[in-house]
């Protein structure tokens, strides 16, 4: 689906990044795991084209991606981060409002609307004010604006850390459900194994923007290589 080949991203002549290959498989999910500053949220906006990289090539449904990303590429990716960012009006007119940009009609509009209200259990809350709702309203609202969309690929940066555990899991679940159904590419960057074991296929260990470990997430934390078992060891024997 994508495709990363010698990927480096500089910041101020630091590299940040660097990705000699990385790709990601159609309908996957795939967990990014590493400590703070190691690069994750650089690695996912460069795989959503929402930075571009100092050197190195981005593929696309085997289209190499050269220049400027177009509207019509840009509209297959979607991103939930971990703050909802949620504009002051009903829940409705926030799960609405990509679509209106995208000039829908207005029939299409109200039953995709409706549609992924009821398949996020929100749909009671159609006419509150978004802003007025609780952290799991919040972040159920916000995954059903970027999955209205019809995305081909989802990204995720932390968008369940700031729930508690019956609402997290709650949400993982239904989620995962929502994703094997759609069969949409997802990448989720989280600290927490359990949602990473829970949700994810395939893994990416990256520490000081390398990934030192990728594989199918069962492996990776049950033979974790050296660099992955320093950095999750620990809490990998205590957990599992
Ligand atoms: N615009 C910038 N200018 C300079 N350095 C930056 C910039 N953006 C990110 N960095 C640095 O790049 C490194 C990677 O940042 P990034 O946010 O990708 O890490 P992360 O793994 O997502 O971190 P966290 O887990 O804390 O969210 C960090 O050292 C950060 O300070």
């Amino acid at each position: 689906m994508i495709t990363l080949e010698n990927i480096l991203v500089k910041k101020k002549d630091k590299t940040i990044l660097s990705v000699p290959h990385f790709s990601l498989s159609k309908g996957s999910t795939c967990g990014i795991m590493g400590p703070n500053g190691a690069g994750k949220s650089t690695l996912l906006k460069t795989l959503s084209f929402l930075e571009r990289p100092s050197s190195g090539t981005i593929t696309f449904q085997g289209a190499e991606i050269t220049g400027s990303v177009s509207l019509e590429t840009r509209r297959h990716f979607a991103v939930a981060l971990q703050q909802s960012l949620l504009l002051d009006t009903s829940v409705y007119q926030n799960v609405a409002l990509g679509l209106k940009l995208r000039n829908r009609p207005k029939r299409e509009i109200r039953e995709r609307v409706e549609f992924w209200l009821q398949t996020f259990s929100i749909s009671h809350l159609s006419k509150k004010n978004a802003l007025q709702l609780s952290g799991g309203e919040a972040q159920r609202v916000n995954l059903a604006r970027a999955m209205v969309l019809g995305p081909k690929v989802l990204f995720l940066d932390e968008p369940f850390s700031a729930l508690d555990f019956p609402t997290k899991s709650k949400l993982i679940k239904d989620l995962k459900d929502i994703i094997n159904k759609t069969e949409t590419t997802t990448v989720l960057i989280s600290h927490d194994l359990m949602e990473i074991k829970y949700f994810t296929e395939n893994l990416a260990i990256l520490i000081d923007g390398q990934i030192k470990q990728y594989g199918a997430t069962a492996d990776v934390l049950s033979n974790p290589n050296a660099e992955t078992a320093a950095f999750i060891g620990e809490w990998n024997k205590m957990l599992y």
